[in-house]
């Protein structure tokens, strides 16, 4: 039996043809069965949509996104709109269009908004912007929903573009993505949305003009420059026009920025009602974290320090002359008001 066994031959086989014609068939029955394993390793691995992940620009962030190990994180860097990270994501579920996204407005609260949101475990975010609708519309609806992270069912997928609420084009084109999406805009005072803006423009620029060289044309005579972006952008009645013409009112949710501040809790209560979520996030998950002057998320098993948002979030603003700011406030009252008439909502910012 030893020298049957060598050339390739069993005992429990007897019927094996012994001598180097068995060994071959051995061989052959061999790289058979290690073929086959092979090709029911591939069809799971791809029934399970990993191989999909290959395909060119699939995992590749967009300009100005950057890409860290997953999980939310809170090291921000927004003027590019890079930030975080793109989800690690499980290898099971679906990459989906969203089905909600956070569409605005720069400097209102939308990564705190969406950091609490990826709270939920039924919410699935990118954690970067994708700035899709507004940069990136040219690469094609399936590049956009290959960023996506995976969604098991009953689960959501959301991400955030603050300057998608004041690009002219993005509305139709969410549109024509999907009728159905729910859309959240988190506005704030424009005047300190504006001194923020103006603020973070001036963390990353040397020698930028004073914010009231920017603002007025005529300081004198108080003309305002609404051709600055930091100006144009709080004129929220205007930019809310442009996406009554394709959504109807009842599509959207508008947080206030303020009080995302002072309440998290009964904010998450509201967002999670709109998205139809159950309501997970409570007053449990925050804390106030008095030396950041904002509200921090819990760790789950209370292990740990809260996780506060980066320093990028909370930067301390200029000292605005208050001649200047009462101009301000005066330009954008009557555009509040409007915009208070449009979503049946009062901000409190007059
Ligand atoms: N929890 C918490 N921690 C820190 N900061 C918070 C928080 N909640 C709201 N905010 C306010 O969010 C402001 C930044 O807004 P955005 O995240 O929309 O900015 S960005 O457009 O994405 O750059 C940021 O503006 P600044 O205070 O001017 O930095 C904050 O006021």
């Amino acid at each position: 039996w030893r020298p049957a066994l060598l050339m390739g031959c069993g005992v429990l086989k007897p019927r094996i043809v012994c001598g180097p014609l068995g060994a071959r068939r051995v061989q052959q029955k061999v790289s058979l069965l290690l073929t086959m394993i092979f090709l029911f390793t591939y069809l799971f691995y791809c029934l399970s949509g990993s191989c999909c992940d290959s395909q060119p620009g699939v995992r590749s962030a967009p300009a100005g996104l950057s890409v860290a190990p997953g999980g939310p994180s809170y090291s921000v860097s927004l003027a590019t709109g890079g930030e975080d990270s793109l989800p690690s994501g499980s290898a099971f579920g679906r990459k989906t269009f969203p089905q909600a996204i956070i569409v605005g407005v720069k400097k209102g609260g939308t990564r705190a908004l969406l950091e609490y949101l990826r709270v939920h475990p039924d919410v699935r975010a990118l954690g970067a912007e994708p700035h899709f609708f507004d940069r990136f519309y040219d690469r094609g609806l399936e590049w956009y929903r290959n960023l996506m992270p995976r969604t098991l069912e009953g689960q959501i997928t959301m991400e955030k573009t603050p300057s998608y609420f004041v690009t002219t084009e993005v509305p139709e084109r969410i549109y024509n993505m999907s009728k159905d999406i729910k859309l959240i805009v988190v506005v704030r005072d424009p005047v300190t949305r504006a001194i923020s803006d103006y603020t973070q423009t001036r963390s990353k620029t040397d020698s930028l003009a004073s914010f009231q060289a920017l603002a007025f044309k005529n300081i004198s005579t108080g003309t305002i420059n609404t051709s600055w972006s930091a100006v144009r952008i709080g004129i929220y009645a205007k930019h809310l026009e442009n996406w009554l013409q394709y959504f109807p009112l009842s599509k959207f949710l508008f947080v206030s920025g303020e009080r995302l501040v002072s309440d998290p809790s009964r904010v998450m209560e509201r967002v999670q009602d709109f998205l139809g979520l159950k309501r997970v996030i409570t007053d449990k998950h925050f804390h106030f974290n008095e030396t950041k002057g904002f509200p921090c998320l819990k760790k789950p098993d209370r292990s740990g320090a809260p996780r506060c948002l980066g320093k990028s979030k909370g930067r301390p603003h200029p000292n605005i002359d208050r001649d200047l700011l009462r101009h301000l406030k005066d330009f954008y009252r009557p555009y509040n008001m409007k915009f208070y008439q449009m979503t049946g909502q009062n901000f409190g910012w007059d």
